[in-house]
């Protein structure tokens, strides 16, 4: 019995030229949380056929209201004077949007696999190790993972020359890059289907090494954790290092504020690998204040509590 569920009522014909550049047609993104989500929405904006896949029906039903609200937000600037465009714009998108709760069965018809679920490998690889036996000989297996090793991740599986990262950013609609990370294995082929897919979802590619963090958050991780840390030390308050960074340093937002968006057990799910991984580095040792926190469930906005309190969604 299929699994598969589509949302939105009329499926209608679509044609986009960005969709046109890239050979992958159809897409099984999988984890329906914060990023995939995300990369469902800019996939069926882009006109490809899209299926999200999650191990909780609740959280789908959460993403496809969320990823309705935000085409409502693209129509309303694309089609700023002609609302029943925009009306068709999102309907469209939503009609290219399926759901499952079954993986295996999701992925049987995918030119492309992205995983966007729990930063853990072990996680990881029981999934892709699943995947392998059930996906097409030609699909892709790409990973958003934020810190883990592609390398590492694609160990588990038979395709390693078609497996890659794809590493977006939050929020992924409007965030404009695309890490592009190739793996050891990675070959030419599946490195330029990634790209021109990459493009096709309107995103401007940067080519990355498998190297921890590959660039952003290389740099972007250290620099939150040690705001955190400063906090912690009590050097100053959580409103003022954020200001200081927004007015000071030109930020949208400011490190703890940051830390909230990202959402701290993934925060501390990248900290502790790498603390792992690379004990002699001081910039990744775990942060006390860090593990409470995620210890008491203040994981940031998604949980209502984090640095910041917020309105629960
Ligand atoms: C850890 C991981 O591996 C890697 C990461 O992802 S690290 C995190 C990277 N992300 C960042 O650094 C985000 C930094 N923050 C920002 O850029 C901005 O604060 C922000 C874009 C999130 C919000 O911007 P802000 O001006 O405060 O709010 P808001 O006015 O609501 O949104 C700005 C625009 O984005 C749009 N927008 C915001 N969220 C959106 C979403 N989820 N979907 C679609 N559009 C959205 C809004 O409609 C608005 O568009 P407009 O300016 O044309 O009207
Ligand atoms: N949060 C960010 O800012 C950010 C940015 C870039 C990359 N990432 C990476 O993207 C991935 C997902 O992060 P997120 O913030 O979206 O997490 P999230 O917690 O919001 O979502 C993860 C989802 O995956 C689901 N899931 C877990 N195991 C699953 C499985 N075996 N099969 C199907 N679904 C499963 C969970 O139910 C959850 O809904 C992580 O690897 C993270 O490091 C996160």
């Amino acid at each position: 019995m299929t699994k598969l569920v589509q949302f939105g009522v009329i499926a209608r014909n679509f044609s986009s030229s960005s969709a046109m550049q890239s050979a992958i047609k159809n897409v099984t993104v999988i984890g329906g949380g914060l990023m995939g989500s995300g990369i469902a929405q800019v996939s069926a904006q882009a006109g490809q056929n899209v299926i999200l896949v999650d191990v909780s029906s609740d959280v789908l039903a959460k993403s496809q209201k969320s990823i309705g609200a935000n085409l409502g937000r693209v129509a309303k600037k694309m089609y700023k004077d002609k609302p029943q465009e925009g009306e068709k714009f999102v309907t469209d998108a939503m009609a290219r949007i399926k759901t499952s709760t079954d993986p295996s069965e999701a992925s049987k018809s995918a030119d492309l696999v992205v995983e966007a679920i729990v930063e853990n490998m072990s996680v990881k690889h029981k999934l892709f190790s699943q995947l392998d036996g059930v996906a097409p000989n030609h699909t892709i297996f790409a990973s958003n993972t934020s810190s883990l090793s592609i390398n590492e991740i694609c160990s588990v599986v038979k395709r390693k020359d078609r497996f890659g990262g794809l590493h977006f950013f939050n929020p992924v609609p409007v965030m404009r890059l695309l890490e592009v990370v190739r793996g050891a294995e990675t070959s030419d082929a599946t490195y330029k289907t990634m790209m021109e897919w990459g493009k096709a979802v309107g995103k401007t590619c940067i080519t990355c090494k498998d190297t921890p963090g590959f660039v952003v958050n290389r740099l972007l991780v250290p620099y939150i954790c040690e705001a955190i840390r400063l906090y912690e030390r009590g050097d100053a308050s959580a409103r003022d290092i954020d200001t200081a960074m927004k007015l000071g340093a030109g930020y949208p937002m400011g490190p703890l504020e940051l830390a909230d968006y990202v959402g701290l057990d993934t925060n501390k799910f990248i900290l502790d690998g790498w603390h792992k991984k690379y004990p002699d580095q001081p910039l990744f040792n775990p942060i006390p204040l860090l593990d409470k926190l995620v210890a008491e469930g203040k994981l940031g906005v998604k949980a209502g509590e984090g640095f910041y309190k917020y309105d629960k969604k």
